[in-house]
């Protein structure tokens, strides 16, 4: 890992699980297993109706709060949406865009993540940008085409000076929730890619400086592995972040 350059973040995505007590609940039990960190970097995206309570519970520990989603308007006649002031205003530091759920299963596209991303560094939130192939695009041989369009529709418009705030996660689409990890060399190599793709738009220096997380069945047992790849800077965990010890122990092999 290269902590010279970038900080090593380890993310949560509590997806839709745990109520405001529950959610109180687990920080309160993660807290004592996470308060060792040396350089890497917490954080927990959790529901919006759980934001509050986790906010409060995460005081006093190295834990940021992320949600993991956002409108990109300021305000207005969006029913059912939440604008980044609002997030803002109740403690979020970071927040997710563009998850391949929501990609999937609410039309997220490239340019609403564009918005999304501009819209949450105007309001000092550090966005999570996913971009990731299906399991299709990856035995066509098409996965760095398809990423590469994911990053730079994305990205369109963010300035040089703040391309630092954006944190990518590349989640394999077939490695979500399914139990199987791309290999080490795999996430290693697609992560690479992704700088490169970031040092063609942004220049090196400020490549080198953004954090790659990988995202897809990471746990206590892998953890380790993928984040031995030099571009591998932190993960998006689903699943194993809602086990207190799992989640410790990813941090732990972060912080090695
Ligand atoms: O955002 C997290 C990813 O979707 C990974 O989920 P997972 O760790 O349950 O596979």
């Amino acid at each position: 890992m290269n902590r010279r350059y970038r900080k090593t973040i380890i993310a949560g995505n509590w997806k839709m699980n745990k109520t405001p007590s529950e959610a109180k609940a687990l920080i309160e039990e993660m807290k004592p297993l996470l308060s060792k960190t040396k350089w890497c970097e917490m954080v927990l995206c959790v529901p919006f109706t759980d934001i509050q309570a986790a906010v409060k519970a995460a005081k006093g520990s190295k834990i940021a709060i992320g949600a993991e989603n956002m409108h990109f308007e300021k305000s207005g006649a969006f029913t059912g949406e939440i604008s980044a002031d609002m997030l803002k205003e109740l403690g979020v530091k970071y927040v997710i865009v563009g998850h391949s759920e929501r990609r999937q299963y609410f039309n997220e596209t490239d340019e609403n993540c564009n918005k999304k991303v501009k819209a949450a560094i105007e309001n000092g939130l550090r966005p999570i940008l996913c971009v990731g192939e299906s399991l299709a695009e990856r035995e066509q041989d098409v996965t760095m085409e398809v990423i590469r369009k994911q990053v730079k529709i994305a990205l369109q418009g963010v300035a040089a000076e703040d391309i630092k705030k954006v944190v990518i996660a590349y989640e394999p689409i077939w490695a979500i929730g399914t139990g199987k990890t791309a290999t080490s060399e795999q996430a290693g190599e697609v992560c690479a890619k992704i700088r490169d793709c970031l040092r063609e738009l942004y220049g090196a220096r400020a490549a080198r400086a953004i954090t790659i997380q990988y995202g897809g069945s990471m746990n206590a047992k892998n953890a380790a592995e993928l984040l031995a790849q030099p571009d591998v800077d932190g993960g998006l965990i689903g699943g194993a972040s809602l086990k207190s010890a799992d989640f410790a122990a990813i941090v732990e092999a972060a912080n090695q």
